[in-house]
Order: structure tokens, then sequence, then C-alpha cells
């Protein structure tokens, strides 16, 4: 099975990825990964989604909006990072925008000088510290090889970090089976009580929600659609009738179902 990913090689999702596929390739973006599996070219992909100090990852959130993709599985991993240099001497740490917040209290603490640099992945950054004695990065303890010395360990900003990761396939593998569900919202509406009636569709069926987010539609300010996730599968009945309702609400717009799964824990 072939999974693309976000690289280079040695970042969190790289990880992730090789708890599904035995063969693992790389984009720098969520967007290219989301692109290359809507497109055909992998049968898996493997995207951040949520971070358990930092939040959302929009970027995720956008192309799983814009692109038609099927959510197969979550896989939950711990995050630990380390800082990775040369020596314990730089000006740079750089790293992926999420690890860089994840760690935020740790680096304004020890490096208040140092000159913080936003990069495509957590390995990117540790390639740069490989070529340049000047930067350090961010990343799995392991990521930095015989190349590199551990500066700092478990740096983030609290023990219990965690990242979601989602594993994504064409549109014709989405499933109805599963514990959770993923969908997409877009009402074309606005109105008083438009969300409250998109909650009671779940609350009257007894549906636990574990996440709603609003990301804007691109279409008009203050216009938004709505990321859903809930604990039901597509194949109960309770949902196909909650999602009847959502339907009709959004009868100006549409609806996206991600599809049903499940989530798998993995630790590394
Ligand atoms: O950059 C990486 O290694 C990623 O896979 C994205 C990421 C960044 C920080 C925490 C979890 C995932």
């Amino acid at each position: 099975m072939k999974a693309v990913t976000l690289g280079p090689a040695g970042t969190y999702s790289h990880r992730a990825a090789n708890a599904v596929a035995d063969e693992v390739s790389f984009r720098e973006s969520v967007t290219a990964i989301v692109d290359a599996v809507a497109d055909g070219e992998f049968a898996r992909g493997v995207v951040p989604i949520e971070n358990s100090i930092e939040g959302s990852v929009t970027e995720s959130l956008d192309s799983l909006a814009d692109r038609e993709v099927a959510v197969l599985e979550e896989i939950v991993t711990p995050i630990r990072h380390a800082l990775l240099a040369q020596s314990d001497s730089f000006d740079v740490i750089a790293s992926h925008s999420q690890a860089l917040a994840q760690c935020r209290t740790y680096l304004e603490e020890h490096y208040p000088d140092v000159r913080l640099e936003a990069v495509a992945s957590t390995a990117k950054g540790v390639e740069h510290a490989r070529e340049d004695s000047n930067v350090a990065g961010i990343g799995h303890p392991l990521d930095g090889g015989d190349a590199l010395v551990v500066v700092g360990e478990d740096i983030q900003d609290r023990d219990s970090n965690a990242t979601r990761f989602l594993v994504v396939a064409p549109p014709g593998e989405r499933s109805d089976a599963g514990g959770k569900t993923s969908l997409v919202v877009y009402p074309n509406a606005n109105y008083p009580g438009l969300l409250l009636e998109l909650l009671e569709a779940f609350a009257e069926r007894d549906i636990n929600l574990s996440r709603i987010e609003s990301r804007p539609s691109g279409e008009r300010l203050g216009d938004y659609l709505f990321h859903i996730d809930f604990e039901a599968g597509l194949y109960e009945e309770r949902t196909k009738a909650a999602l009847e309702d959502i339907e009709g609400i959004a009868a100006n717009g549409w609806v996206r179902r991600l599809g049903s799964y499940d989530t798998r824990h993995v630790l590394y």
C-alpha cells in the first residue's frame, strides 16, 4: 500500500503513516497530500488535523472541504519534541509552526534572543540544522540521527501533547462503518438559530459531538462552513435521521460525508 504524507522523512506524520503503509512518499504541504489522494495518485494520505495544545491544522480542514476524499481512520499519537542542533550554539530555530507554538514557553525562557523560523515540517527544520551549524530544529528526538545532538528533550509546554492525524483515501473507499463520523456542512444561510438547529439534529438522537469547528467559506466575510465530528457511524438509523435534518438545513449549500472510521493509538 502506497501512502503520501508530510515530508521530508522523519516527520511525525511520517511516523503515523508507517502505521498504515509499507511505502511512504512525501509532499511539502497538507494541500498537496490531499490533492495527490483526490487525484488518485496514492491509495492513502496521512495529514495532521488537530493538536491538543495548539488546536486545528486549518490547512488540513480547508483541504478536506475543498477536495473529495474519504476519511478511513484516525491516528492519535503523543508528541514529545526535542531541540536538535550541531552544538548548543545557534541563532535560529526552524520547525513546523505547530511545533514552535507547542514549545512557546520553553523557547521564550531558554532562547529569548533566537529567531524562530516556520518551515514546512519538523523534519525540514532538522534538515536545515544538519546543513547549517547556526540553525537548530525542533522534532522527534530520533530525527537528528548521528549528525545532531539533543540540546533539549521534552520541550513541549505540557506533558500531555497529542496530535490527531487522519488517514484519507480516494472517495470511492468511504465507509459507513465505524464509531466516529466526520462531516463538512456548508449551510449557505445565515439566520438566528441556524447553529442551534444543526446541533439539535444530533442532540435529539443522543449523538455525542466530539468536535465542531467553523471555517470561513471563502465566499464572503462572515460566511462559514462547519467541520463536525460525532460518535456514531453512518450505518446507524439515528445518524441517517440526523443527516436528513442536516441536509434540509443546508438545502441551499452542501453536506460532505467524509466517512465513518475508528481510532488507532500509535506510540513511537
Ligand atoms: O512537521 C511534522 O513533523 C508534522 O508531521 C506536523 C506536526 C508538527 C507538530 C506536531 C505534530 C505534527
